[in-house]
């Protein structure tokens, strides 16, 4: 793997920025010294700093010595961050990506400029470790660009390039959708102990039934149901719990809560 040769600058290490960043260089995509982290409060980057990331409360400054500029800020703070970036920013070397739930790769080149190149990224917080599945949309970068930043979210994890009106979409079933796979799988634990296990025990047990599922249609590319009719005997303890389930609204829920993030995701940026 090629290794990025040019600087890395994610403007708000907040949770999705250094996971990242570890992932970009677990991922051997670049060094700590090729990223600059930055926030408002840097003293909660000392140990990113203590393992080689450049970090930063300016800014402007660390857009001015980038090539790819990450913006990882709020929604609600991310005016705030273009304003004060505007004047370094220069079309013809930095490319913008933004991880931003809700803003358009207008709303950005609205801000810094018509010539400015964007792509929007929609990954989740298995970045860290390169399992993320990040989705990704431009409405004006270059192939070159775009090819640069796909290749870059390749080393940490799966990509798929999207039309960006359906990035809301993209950010309720992946980037929020970790955090639901992962309330079900401490559900299942919690069920364990009831019957029966230490919650150690039962954590460890649910995490990899569930890893096991996952891998079974990645590496079988089955659908789901053809792996569950292979669990379920006739008449059997499965088809009763999973009936259970249903009648509970288990599939129903899980639905409706998909609908209502990318509801939200559509609606957590104001544009003035
Ligand atoms: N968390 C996730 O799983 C995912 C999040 N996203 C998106 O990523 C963005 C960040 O989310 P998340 O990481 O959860 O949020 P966090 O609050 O954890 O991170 C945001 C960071 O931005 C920093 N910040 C705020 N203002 C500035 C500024 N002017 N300059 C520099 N840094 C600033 C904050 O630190 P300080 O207060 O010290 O400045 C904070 O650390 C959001 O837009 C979200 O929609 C996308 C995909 C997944
Ligand atoms: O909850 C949020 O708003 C962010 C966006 C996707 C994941 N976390």
């Amino acid at each position: 793997m090629n290794q990025f040769k040019g600087s890395i600058a994610i403007l708000g290490s907040g949770n999705i920025g250094i996971s990242l960043a570890k992932g970009l260089v677990k991922a051997n995509y670049a060094q700590p010294r090729q990223i600059s982290l930055t926030r408002r409060n840097i003293s909660n980057l000392s140990s990113l700093a203590d393992q080689g990331f450049v970090v930063s409360a300016d800014n402007a400054a660390v857009v001015a010595g980038a090539d790819i500029i990450v913006l990882a800020v709020l929604p609600q703070q991310l005016n705030h961050l273009l304003d004060q970036i505007r004047p370094s920013v220069d079309p013809a070397k930095h490319v913008f990506i933004s991880v931003a739930s809700g803003v358009s790769c207008a709303d950005i080149s609205n801000k810094l400029g018509e010539q400015v190149q964007v792509v929007r990224a929609m990954p989740n917080t298995a970045i860290a470790i390169g399992q993320s599945m990040t989705c990704v949309a431009t409405d004006s970068a270059s192939k070159e660009n775009v090819e640069e930043v796909i290749r870059m979210f390749e080393t940490v994890g799966s990509v798929v390039k999207i039309n960006e009106d359906l990035m809301t979409s993209a950010t309720a079933l992946c980037a929020c959708g970790i955090a639901f796979f992962l309330r079900a799988i401490r559900a299942a634990s919690q069920g364990g102990v009831e019957i029966g296990f230490h919650a150690d025990e039962a954590l460890k047990m649910a995490v990899q039934t569930a890893k096991g599922a996952a891998d079974l249609l990645l590496q079988m590319q089955s659908h789901p149901e053809q792996e569950i009719d292979k669990v379920t005997s006739p008449k059997g303890c499965t088809i009763a719990g999973l009936n259970e389930m249903e009648h509970n609204g288990f599939s129903s829920s899980l639905i409706k809560g998909i609908k209502l993030s990318a509801i939200k995701a559509g609606a957590l940026y104001t544009k003035e």
